[in-house]
């Protein structure tokens, strides 16, 4: 991913950040719920960085972007810091999210229970097959797709989740434009175009199972190698794979 920083709205609440520090926020979030829930009160750098899943240097790097130095000696106060990733990440409230294509994924989605307690709430659920419109999911009617203006309007959503197949979700994600959606997180298998000022992140687990495979690959290549020159490209290896999430 590359190393965009985030747009013009720097200032207290809004820091230039690093994109990749963007994305491991979330991570050192939900160690700290977890500390905080395990009663603990403050967290060394080296306590957070191992229960994020990330190297300390890192993190005291990412932390500082937000004008987090642990105190020597103390740590980190846990409840500060989840205040202030909130903050940054825009958590305060929840925030309300449409999801468009109820079928098998679609259904898991709209069923899953930890989207609450991490910031979201699904709102709407929207679908264009008539068969599917009026069951009620998790407390939610399915709605017709026609609805979307109208229901992004009322429950003041930004924020939509695309599940439908990939040869509707670019209509869908125009539709969704349209109602006033500027935030799209797409799980169909393809790229979507949108204009400027709206995001799009992509989830496609096929594709990390293709990058696994890779890397299965290469093990099984390695090992077949013999002796040093092996070890040697096996190491080399293992440190290429941990300088990809720096
Ligand atoms: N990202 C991932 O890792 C991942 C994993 C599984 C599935 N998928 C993708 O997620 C999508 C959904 O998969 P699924 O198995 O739930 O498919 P599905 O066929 O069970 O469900 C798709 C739903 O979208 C609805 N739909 C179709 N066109 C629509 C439109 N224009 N507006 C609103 N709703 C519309 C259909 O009526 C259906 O209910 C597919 O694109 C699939 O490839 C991605």
């Amino acid at each position: 991913m590359s190393q965009q920083r985030t747009g013009p709205t720097d200032g207290p609440d809004f820091p230039d950040l690093p994109e990749a520090t963007v994305a491991r926020l979330p991570e050192y979030l939900r160690a700290l719920h977890h500390l905080a829930e395990e009663g603990h009160d403050t967290v060394s750098s080296e306590g957070l960085a191992a229960a994020a899943g990330v190297n300390s240097a890192k993190l005291r790097k990412d932390l500082s972007h937000l004008g987090r130095t642990g105190t020597r000696g103390v740590g980190y106060d846990v409840t500060l810091l989840i205040d202030q990733i909130e903050q940054v990440l825009g958590l305060t409230h929840r925030r309300a999210v449409a999801l468009v294509g109820v079928g098998n994924l679609g259904h898991a989605l709209a069923g899953y229970a930890g989207f609450g307690s991490r910031g979201f709430r699904i709102a709407a659920l929207f679908d264009a097959d008539h068969g599917r419109v009026g069951e009620h999911i998790n407390g939610l009617v399915v709605r017709h797709i026609d609805d979307l203006p109208e229901v992004v309007d009322e429950e003041s959503i930004s924020i939509a989740v695309i599940a439908t197949p990939a040869h509707a979700a670019q209509n869908v994600a125009d539709r969704l434009v349209a109602a006033g959606v500027t935030s799209v997180l797409n799980f169909a298998p393809c790229v979507l175009n949108v204009p400027e000022g709206v995001d799009v992140r992509k989830v496609d687990l096929a594709i990390e199972l293709q990058i696994l495979s890779f890397h299965e690959h290469r093990k099984s290549a390695l090992t077949a190698l013999p002796g040093r020159a092996g070890q040697d490209l096996q190491r080399a290896d293992r440190l290429g794979a941990e300088a990809v999430g720096s």
